[in-house]
């Protein structure tokens, strides 16, 4: 049995530069993982079958981005070897922190290992971006800087504060951002060092606060405490902080109702350092024996 992490991402910044003629947008924006996420476990099943456990409500095994990428697996490689999933699903859905993606991408890398496929991380994030733009990053495991629809990537290492996360309790669909007519869609295209000397800000923000009341709030809320944005196309919300206890302190004064966590940041992602204690651990039992 295998047991992987499946870590949330946070936008730090989002700008939309274009929108290309298949109705993709084009962006600029910089990844980063932190510290906290769902978690998955994979035993091989010699009959090819695949099973989901617990099923997640709302969404049917079939839509579920675990089950499709297993299948997609499979039909690429013709591998006959099945799989027995349970997810541990902490992130909220459609909350912009890239869960299902991320179990996607877990889910790509653990079978790859589990069945002996021998897929590039190359490979796979190529596989992984035709089920979710934002799967190829989870892939790679390391900060960056992502233009194109999120798939062209420079390495990046911003610094790894402390981050609170608040989901104000609605989910927002990706699709219905990107197809509002008042989403600005003309930041300029400018370089990664460019970037990061410039304020750090979300495209999608103000509309996504114009969209749900709610986010805008407790991001009003947030920005008490310190500097704050949205992360994707929302809803959920995060600060940056220097120290862990201050962003535990702003937790437990947040709005009754409101969820939330607090997590590192993290450049290398927890799937990436899970995957290399594995590898040390084989291969140090390898020399042992
Ligand atoms: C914009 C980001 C930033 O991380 O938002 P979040 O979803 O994480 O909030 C992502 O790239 C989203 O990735 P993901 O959620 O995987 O999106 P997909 O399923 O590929 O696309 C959902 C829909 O969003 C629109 N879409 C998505 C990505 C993109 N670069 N341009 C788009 O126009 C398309 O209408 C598409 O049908
Ligand atoms: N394993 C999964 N985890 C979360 N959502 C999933 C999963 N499989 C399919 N989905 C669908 O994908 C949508 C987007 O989920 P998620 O990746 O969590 O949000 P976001 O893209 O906003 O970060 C959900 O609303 C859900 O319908």
């Amino acid at each position: 049995m295998m047991v992987l992490p499946a870590p949330a991402k946070l936008n730090l910044f989002l700008y939309i530069t274009g929108r290309r003629d298949d109705g993709y947008h084009n962006l600029q924006t910089l990844f980063q993982f932190v510290d906290h996420g769902d978690s998955l476990s994979f035993a091989t099943a010699p009959d090819g079958e695949l099973t989901l456990s617990p099923p997640l409500p709302g969404v049917s095994p079939e839509q579920n981005l675990i089950i499709k990428a297993a299948r997609l697996l499979q039909s690429k490689t013709g591998c006959t070897k099945g799989a027995h999933i349970t997810l541990i699903k902490r992130l909220p859905m459609g909350g912009g922190l890239g869960g299902g993606s991320s179990d996607a991408a877990t889910t790509l890398v653990a079978l790859n290992r589990l069945w002996q496929l021998g897929l590039s991380t190359e490979q796979l994030a190529r596989l992984g971006l035709t089920l979710g733009a934002d799967v190829p990053v989870f892939i790679r495991g390391q900060a960056a800087f992502a233009e194109g629809v999120g798939d062209i990537f420079t390495p990046a290492h911003p610094p790894e504060p402390w981050y609170l996360v608040l989901h104000p309790d609605i989910e927002v669909a990706t699709a219905a951002i990107f197809n509002d007519p008042d989403l600005p869609r003309n930041s300029p295209v400018l370089s990664l060092q460019q970037r990061l000397l410039l304020p750090w800000e979300n495209d999608c923000e103000a509309l996504v606060k114009k969209r749900h009341p709610e986010v805008a709030k407790l991001l009003g809320w947030l920005l008490e405490y310190a500097p704050s944005r949205m992360t994707g196309t929302g809803a959920c919300i995060f600060a940056s902080f220097d120290r862990r206890e201050a962003a535990e302190e702003a937790l437990a004064k947040a709005p009754e109702g409101v969820r939330g966590f607090v997590a590192k940041g993290c450049n290398t992602s927890p799937l990436f350092s899970a995957l290399q204690q594995m590898n040390a651990a084989s291969s140090s039992s390898n020399t042992a024996t």
